[in-house]
């Protein structure tokens, strides 16, 4: 079973922080029974956990910032390796942040059969981490932070985007769009795959 994560498919979500990737996967796992591995929650939980990593860890996170390439990789494929078992294919959401980490997930994982590129203006995002930020209890969904991860977003990871553009895996699609629609046009995209 360690072997069987290299033969099940992978699916990334990508886009910027409040695109509404989250409420995708939640949608995606009902419907099609894949593994989500949200790769901010894992984070958060090291960091709920109280570990030493895990203070380390929240001090980056509450400054927007990302969290080094080998730690986030290796919790997530530490965690798919935990469910390779039961699994029916990956959702792999938040992962990669940078072309660098892209470049690292295929070498010690694989490549993905598609990225998922929920789209949605600036605006729009900040609008809706703050209305998050009133319940999520989240440390980084603050008008300061949300600033930073909106910025490192731009410059980090829409190249990872590109990245995978270049292999025609990507599927870019319009969150601005009421949820249910937004879903129907993600089921496309994966009903494709074969
Ligand atoms: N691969 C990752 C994923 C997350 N993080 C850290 O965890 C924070 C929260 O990540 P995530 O939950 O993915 O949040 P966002 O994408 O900003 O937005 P959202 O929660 O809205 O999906 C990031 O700002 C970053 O500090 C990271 O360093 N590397
Ligand atoms: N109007 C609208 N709101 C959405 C949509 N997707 C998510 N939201 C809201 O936007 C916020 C951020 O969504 P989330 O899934 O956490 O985004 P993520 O940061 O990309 O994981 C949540 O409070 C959702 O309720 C959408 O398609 N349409
Ligand atoms: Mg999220």
């Amino acid at each position: 079973n360690y072997l069987k994560i290299w033969n099940l498919r992978v699916v990334l979500m990508s886009g910027g922080p409040g695109s509404g990737k989250g409420t995708q996967c939640e949608k995606i796992v009902a419907k099609y029974g894949y593994t989500h591995l949200s790769s901010g929650d894992l984070l958060r939980a090291e960091v709920a956990s109280g570990s030493e990593r895990g203070k380390q860890l929240q001090a980056i996170m509450q400054k927007g910032e990302l969290v080094p390439l080998d730690t986030v990789l290796d919790m997530i494929k530490d965690a798919m390796i935990a469910k390779a078992d039961v699994s029916k294919g990956y959702l792999i959401d938040g992962y990669p942040r940078e072309v660098k980490q892209g470049e690292e997930f295929e070498k010690k994982i694989g490549a993905p059969a598609l990225l998922l590129y929920v789209d949605a203006k600036a605006e729009t995002m900040v609008q809706r981490l703050m209305k998050r930020g009133e319940t999520s209890g989240r440390a980084d969904d603050n008008e300061e932070t949300i600033k930073k991860r909106l910025d490192l977003y731009y410059k980090a990871t829409e190249p990872v985007i590109a990245y995978y553009e270049k292999r025609g895996i990507v599927r870019k699609i319009n969150s601005e769009l009421p949820v249910d629609e937004v879903f129907a046009i993600v089921v496309k995209a994966i009903d494709e795959l074969k």
